[in-house]
């Protein structure tokens, strides 16, 4: 037990009770996202669970609702690959509530063969990271209103091998399944870094996160790591130790100070030299409203 103490990791201890907040979760309906947002309406917030699939989100929902006794456990379609849908998901819910205190961006893919977005971007990086990159530019006006409010964005440890290949962004001239999921974490890490210094002022407050080696169905594209995760279950965490650090950034008091800075196990812990260089977190930046097609100063 006290072997898988240690793997288990940190836990978020605040007692912070959410009744009357506004949560949304992309990629809520299983794994951490799903725990995360378990937590989250135990609580006391209205959570919005924001996927791509309704009918494993009502059932992720319905357990929830039935083990919190918080019936605003709402289930919304948000497919981050492709921009309409997230357009329709945000305009929808602007015109629904009028307050949103915590957007997690949780969701991700992990070693996919290669493959496109609707919008044509390789889908590590149109997902992982300019999915939410655009949710988070279209809610941003909300969570401004509603501040103190906060951003936590689901990165990884393997950001420590990621690059930003500017030359080939969409990975047409050389794709690597796992390097394409290492760029996109690093990607998450400079988007928190840049996002915390615009929004220096406005109340709201940013943090990018590694939720530990979790047991989820991450792996599901590689036969090797669901094999390896089996081999290991003592020392991989569950999801619920997984959402500890996603918690602790979205609940804990006074972090406003270290907003932008990454955390891992309820800890700030230190980035790779990439994730630290602010020439490429504006570049990145302006890319991406490029590849994206708005304008957001
Ligand atoms: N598990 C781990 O060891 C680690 C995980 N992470 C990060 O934690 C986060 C959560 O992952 P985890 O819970 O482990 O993985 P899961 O695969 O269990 O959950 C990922 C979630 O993202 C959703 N998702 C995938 N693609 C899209 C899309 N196009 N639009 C909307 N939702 C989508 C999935 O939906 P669906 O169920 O429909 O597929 C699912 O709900 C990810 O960002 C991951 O990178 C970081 C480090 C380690
Ligand atoms: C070496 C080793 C492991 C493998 C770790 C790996 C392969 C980590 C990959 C992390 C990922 C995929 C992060 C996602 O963002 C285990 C199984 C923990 C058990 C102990 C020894």
């Amino acid at each position: 037990p006290s072997i898988r103490k240690f793997f288990a990791g940190g836990v978020c201890r605040t007692n912070v009770q959410l009744p009357g907040k506004v949560v949304v979760i992309t990629g809520a309906n299983t794994g951490i996202g799903k725990e995360t947002a378990r937590e989250l309406a135990s609580r006391g917030a209205r959570v919005y669970i924001a996927c791509r699939d309704v009918l494993k989100g009502e059932s992720a929902a319905s357990e929830i609702r039935v083990d919190t006794k918080n019936s605003q456990v709402l289930v919304r379609k948000l497919d981050l690959s492709d921009t309409k849908s997230i357009r329709a998901f945000a305009e929808a819910f602007l015109a629904e509530e009028k307050q949103l205190h915590i957007l997690i961006n949780n969701a991700g893919v992990m070693m996919c063969p290669y493959s496109k977005t609707a919008d044509g971007f390789e889908t590590h990086l149109g997902v992982n990271h300019l999915g939410h990159f655009l949710l988070t530019y279209l809610l941003l006006e909300r969570l401004k209103v509603s501040a103190p409010a906060r951003v936590v964005n689901v990165s990884s440890v393997v950001h420590h091998i990621g690059k930003i290949r500017f030359h080939d962004l969409q990975s047409e001239k050389r794709y690597s399944r796992g390097f394409a999921y290492c760029h996109s974490k690093l990607a998450n890490i400079l988007f928190t870094r840049e996002l915390a210094k615009r929004l220096q002022g406005t109340g709201v407050t940013t943090y990018a996160v590694h939720p530990g080696v979790v047991r989820s169905e991450l792996v599901r594209h590689s036969s090797l790591l669901c094999l390896l995760w089996r081999l290991f279950s003592p020392f991989v965490k569950t999801a619920r130790e997984g959402a500890q650090t996603s918690l602790h950034c979205a609940l804990a008091e006074g972090l406003e100070p270290l907003s932008g800075k990454y955390f891992s196990d309820c800890k700030r812990t230190w980035v790779s030299p990439r994730a630290r260089n602010n020439k490429t977190a504006e570049r990145l930046w302006n890319v991406s409203c490029e590849l994206l097609g708005i304008r957001w100063e």
